[in-house]
C-alpha cells in the first residue's frame, strides 16, 4: 500500500528509471537486430528484381547462381538465427528487479479513488482533469485514452460505475481523436460504457450504446444477446410508467422511501466537510471580530525570553495557532525518523474493538518517543510550554504523511467509551496539539465540522484545542477532519495529552467550554462574487 503516504511514492522514481534503461537497452538491441534483417531484404529486393527484369541473363552469370543458392542457404541460416537472437532475447528479458518496488493493484485502485475523492470535493471536473488541469491552472500532462481507460476499469471493478462511466466516455472522445495503438480498442471502450450505463439502471443509454458498439463490431456476440434484453426491460418501463399516468398505481411502487435519519446527518455533515475543505465558508462574524493575537509569555520563565506568537482562531470552544513553533531543521530530523517506521494508519472500528485500515482514513504513521531523541524530548518541551499543561500522561509524538488524495473523515480525538481505546493512558485526551510540518499546495485543510472553521497547514505552526469540557465529558463541538491533498504532501506531526497529571494544572468542574454550535448548511457563494 504505497498510495497511502506520498513519502513512499516517490521512491517509485527509481524503479521507473530501472524501466527507463531496461527498455532503453531493448529498444538498441533490437534496433541493431531490425538494422541487420532489413540490409538481409533489401539485397533479397533487389536481387530478385534484377532476376526477373532477363531470367536467363541473370542465372547464366555463374557468380548470381553462385549467390542464390547463398542466399538460400548460408544467408538464410545467419537470417533465422537473426530472428532466433531476437525471441531468445525477449524470453530472458524482465522488467522485475528485486531491489526495487513495484505498486500493487491496490495502489492503481487506491489512486483511482483518489482522483474520485478529489474531483467530488474540489468540484473538479472530469475532462480538465484528463487535460492535466487543477482548478483552471495546467499542472500535468494531457492523459491518454489509455489513462483514462485504465481510471475508468479501476473504478468499474471497485463497482464505482458512476465515475467508472465518466472516465471511459472521455477516454472513448480521447481514443478516436489520438490514434495511437492500444492493447484495447474502440468496442473494449464502449462494451465497458454501455454495461455501466445498465448497471446504473439506465437501460435506455445502455441500449443506445449497444447499438453504436454494434456498429463498430457488428458480430460482438454478447452485445447481439444484450439487445433484446433491454428491449424487453425497457417495454415493461413503459408499461409500468403508462399504469401510474392512469392512476392505477402498483402497490410496490406506493412504498415511500425515506432516508434513515442517521444516514442524512452523516450526508450533512459529509457535505459540510468538503464546503469547508474548499475553503467556502466563514466562521461567524461575532466570534471573528473577538479573534486576535498575542505573545504568549506565561507558562514558564523561558517563554519570558522567547515568547511563542499565538493566535485565536476560534472561541469557546478556544482553538489557537501558535507560530513558528518547530524549525524546518526539526521538521526534517522527524520525517527520517518516521518514514522507515511508517504503517498504514488504523482507526478504531467501534463494533470488533479493533484497529483497522480504513478508506475514511488514508496515510501513514510512526510513533517516536521522547528518549530517542533530543529533538523529540525538545518538542515534547515545547509542548508543555505552549499549553501549559502535563506531558505526564501524553502519548508519543505520532509523525503522519498523508497519502495521494489522503485525508482523514471527521472524527473525535477523545475515545467516547472510557473503556475502550485507551485503558493504557491516564484518563481520556484532554488536548490535542497539531503540527503542521509542510505547507501544503492546494487542499489538506484541517476542518471543524460543527464549528465551521477551516485551518489551512502553515509549515512550523501548530494548532492546540481541548477536547473535552472541564467535567472530563467529550467536547462534542471539536469534531474535525483532515481534507483530502489536492497538490502537494502533507505531513503533520500529533501530541496528545491525557488528563492524567493535569489535576492541579486543569481542574474539574462542571463548566462547558462552550455550547456545542451545530449551524445549518449555507449555499455555497456564487463563483462571479468571489
Ligand atoms: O491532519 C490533520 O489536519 C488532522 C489530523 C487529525 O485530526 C488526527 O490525526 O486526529
Ligand atoms: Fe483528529
Amino acid at each position: 500500500e504505497l498510495f497511502t503516504a506520498i513519502s513512499e511514492v516517490e521512491p517509485l522514481l527509481v524503479t521507473h528509471k530501472r524501466i527507463i534503461d531496461d527498455l532503453d537497452h531493448y529498444i538498441q538491441q533490437e534496433e541493431k537486430r531490425l538494422f541487420t534483417l532489413k540490409k538481409q531484404l533489401s539485397i533479397y529486393k533487389r536481387e530478385h528484381d534484377k532476376a526477373m527484369e532477363d531470367i536467363p541473363n541473370y542465372l547464366g552469370n555463374p557468380i548470381n547462381a553462385f549467390t542464390l543458392i547463398k542466399r538460400l542457404t548460408a544467408d538464410l541460416d545467419y537470417i533465422e538465427q537473426t530472428i532466433k537472437v531476437g525471441t531468445e532475447y525477449i524470453k530472458n528479458i524482465t522488467m522485475n528487479h528485486d531491489d526495487v518496488k513495484y505498486p500493487a493493484i491496490e495502489d492503481l485502485t487506491g489512486a483511482a479513488q483518489a482522483l474520485t475523492r478529489l474531483q467530488e470535493t474540489y468540484y473538479l471536473d472530469v475532462t480538465e482533469l484528463a487535460e492535466g488541469v487543477l482548478n483552471g491552472v495546467t499542472y500535468s500532462t494531457p492523459m491518454t485514452a489509455g489513462d483514462c481507460f485504465e481510471l475508468g476499469r479501476a473504478l468499474y471493478n471497485e463497482e464505482d460505475y458512476k465515475n467508472g462511466l465518466a472516465w471511459m466516455l472521455v477516454s472513448l472522445q480521447k481514443y478516436k481523436k489520438e490514434n495511437e495503438p492500444y492493447f484495447f480498442n474502440e468496442t473494449t471502450i464502449l462494451d465497458y460504457i454501455s454495461f455501466s450505463y445498465y448497471l446504473l439502471g439506465d437501460v435506455t443509454n445502455a441500449l443506445e450504446w449497444t447499438k453504436k458498439l454494434l456498429e463498430v463490431d457488428p458480430n460482438h456476440s454478447r452485445a447481439r444477446n444484450n439487445i433484446p434484453h433491454y428491449q424487453k426491460a425497457i417495454a415493461e418501463e413503459e408499461v409500468k410508467l403508462a399504469k401510474k399516468k392512469r392512476g392505477d398505481v402498483g402497490e410496490e411502487s406506493q412504498q415511500v422511501v425515506t432516508v434513515p435519519e442517521e444516514l442524512s446527518e452523516f450526508m450533512k455533515e459529509k457535505k459540510m466537510y468538503e464546503h469547508l475543505c474548499r475553503g467556502e465558508m466563514d466562521i461567524p462574524p461575532e466570534i471573528a471580530k473577538k479573534l486576535y493575537c498575542r505573545y504568549l509569555t506565561e507558562n514558564h520563565p523561558f517563554l519570558k525570553l522567547a515568547p511563542i506568537k499565538m493566535e485565536y482562531a476560534y472561541l469557546k470552544p478556544d482553538i489557537v495557532i501558535f507560530h513558528d513553533v518547530m524549525s524546518d531543521d526539526e521538521i526534517k530530523f522527524i520525517q527520517e525518523a518516521a518514514k522507515p517506521r511508517f504503517k498504514r494508519a488504523v482507526v478504531h472500528d467501534a463494533r470488533t474493538g479493533k484497529l483497522v485500515p480504513a478508506p475514511y482514513r488514508i496515510s501513514k504513521s510512526a510513533w517516536l518517543k521522547d528518549d530517542e531523541a533530543d529533538v523529540i524530548e525538545r518538542v515534547s518541551q515545547r509542548v508543555a510550554h505552549m499549553t501549559g499543561l502535563s506531558m505526564y500522561s501524553a502519548e508519543e509524538l505520532q509523525v503522519v504523511n498523508y497519502g495521494i488524495g489522503g485525508h482523514y473523515e471527521p472524527h473525535y480525538d477523545f475515545a467516547r467509551k472510557a473503556e475502550s481505546a485507551f485503558k493504557k493512558f491516564h484518563g481520556n485526551r484532554i488536548a490535542t496539539v497539531l503540527f503542521y510540518m509542510s505547507d501544503v499546495a492546494q487542499g489538506g485543510a484541517t476542518v471543524f465540522t460543527k464549528l465551521g472553521l477551516s485551518l489551512f497547514p502553515i509549515k512550523g505552526a501548530a494548532a492546540f484545542w481541548l477536547n473535552l469540557h472541564p467535567s472530563g465529558e467529550g467536547d462534542l463541538a471539536t469534531r474535525h477532519a483532515a481534507c483530502p491533498v489536492l497538490r502537494g504532501s502533507k505531513w503533520v506531526s500529533n501530541k496528545w495529552l491525557h488528563q492524567g497529571g493535569q489535576e492541579l494544572l486543569k481542574p474539574c468542574n462542571l463548566e462547558y467550554q462552550g455550547e456545542a454550535i451545530i449551524r445549518p448548511i449555507p449555499k455555497p457563494i456564487p463563483k462571479t462574487s468571489r
